[in-house]
């Protein structure tokens, strides 16, 4: 199975994603800067798997701590230098990761996880060594249980689908952008295994192609029947009869269902809805944010315009074109047919499906807000 993130021995190794499928390259990040960095470089991407990236990130810094060299974090800039005592190199841990990338939820949610363990331990009275093994073993926590979560998902999905589903995908939500298996695509996997799914559609997914280079990639690998089609082509193949459900990701949803995710989804969602085929978003409860009533409070990233203008080192927009680059768009929850999580299938209205279970399940997430605030938001 393919895991996006490992750590072994101190270091956080991404498969650097910016390079596949050209190359299957790793990449040793030995600091929380170069964690972070990582992150906000797309070397590791999806909603998940910065999370989990991000986890990693505490937990070698805490580990850098007990070890007495300022967790790694040494870079200029406001993080502690050497011999800097493991409060001050925690929280400058989370405050840097919460300042990689503002829109998905899963990145601030796993940060409050480790805090909050961190806060554990130490009223608790255990020492930096003690502090270290256990946000390792946090962190480690956080990657498989997102991988059970996504297994679950995949089951809840594929019952959606109609027997020889064809299905349009945007983006990448393969086992790249979680603890591995994925959502949508963990979706469109097990469908696969359980012979109810023909056919993919993969968005390319401009501008950093994710569909092209990373969902492609995977289906492949898995022997599963796709087509690539440039992210314009979508209404053409619905408008065929050739689409019976379309299956994305979030990177958060708000309490009322308003779903934020890769740019263009909220295209998807419109040219699904005029065609009368289902919407289906896929994530773990841990991309919803109770704590926004709206769509209209999630943040949302603005990328480098040479993502637009050009890629791979060669540009095709003349200098100087102005660019508006946003990473991610939110579809509004009345357009979207279900919602599912691990803890089941969601149906509308959300904000009365979400606060029940938000509820029931959620204590920890006012922390998760808390490290939302991060620079840019
Ligand atoms: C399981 S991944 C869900 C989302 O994170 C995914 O659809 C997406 O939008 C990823 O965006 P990216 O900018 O590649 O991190």
């Amino acid at each position: 199975m393919i895991r996006p993130v490992r750590y072994e021995g101190g270091v956080v190794h991404l498969l650097d994603q910016r390079r596949l499928p050209a190359e299957e390259r790793w990449q040793a990040c030995r600091s929380v800067e170069e964690v972070a960095r990582a992150i906000e470089t797309m070397v590791v991407r999806g909603a998940p798997a910065i999370g989990i990236a991000a986890a990693f990130g505490v937990a070698l810094a805490a580990a850098g701590a007990a070890r007495g060299r300022g967790g790694g974090a040494l870079e200029p800039g406001g993080t502690p230098g050497e011999g800097a005592g493991l409060e001050e190199v925690v929280e400058t841990a989370l405050r840097r990761l919460a300042a990689t990338r503002p829109t998905a939820v899963n990145l601030h949610w796993a940060l409050a996880r480790m805090e909050g363990r961190y806060r554990q331990m130490r009223s608790a009275g255990a020492g930096p060594d003690q502090v270290a093994a256990a946000l390792e073993a946090e962190a480690r926590a956080i990657q498989e249980e997102d991988l059970a979560m996504c297994l679950r998902m995949a089951e809840h999905g594929a019952a959606l689908l109609p027997e020889g589903a064809q299905v349009l995908t945007h983006c990448n939500t393969g086992a790249l952008a979680t603890g591995g298996h994925g959502t949508a695509l963990g979706v469109i996997r097990t469908a696969w295994r359980q012979g109810r799914l023909r056919h993919v559609w993969v968005d390319e997914t401009r501008p950093v192609l994710q569909g092209a280079r990373l969902t492609a990639w995977e289906l492949q690998k898995e022997g599963i029947p796709h087509t690539l089609i440039v992210d314009g082509a979508a209404a053409a193949v619905m408008a065929a009869g050739r689409v019976d459900a379309v299956l994305v990701g979030a990177d958060r949803i708000a309490a009322n269902g308003d779903t934020a995710n890769k740019i263009g989804t909220r295209m998807l969602a419109v040219l699904a809805r005029h065609h009368g085929i289902p919407f289906y978003v896929v994530a773990p409860w841990s991309t919803v944010d109770p704590s926004l009533p709206s769509g209209d409070g999630i943040p949302i990233e603005e990328r480098n315009p040479e993502e637009v203008t050009g890629f791979g080192g060669v540009r095709w927009a003349p200098a100087g074109t102005p660019v508006f680059n946003p990473a991610f768009d939110v579809t509004p929850a009345s357009l979207i047919t279900a919602i599912v999580t691990d803890r089941g299938i969601l149906r509308p209205p959300y904000i009365e499906a979400i606060a029940a279970r938000a509820r029931r399940d959620e204590p920890g997430r006012g922390e998760a807000a808390r490290w939302g605030r991060s620079p840019g938001c």
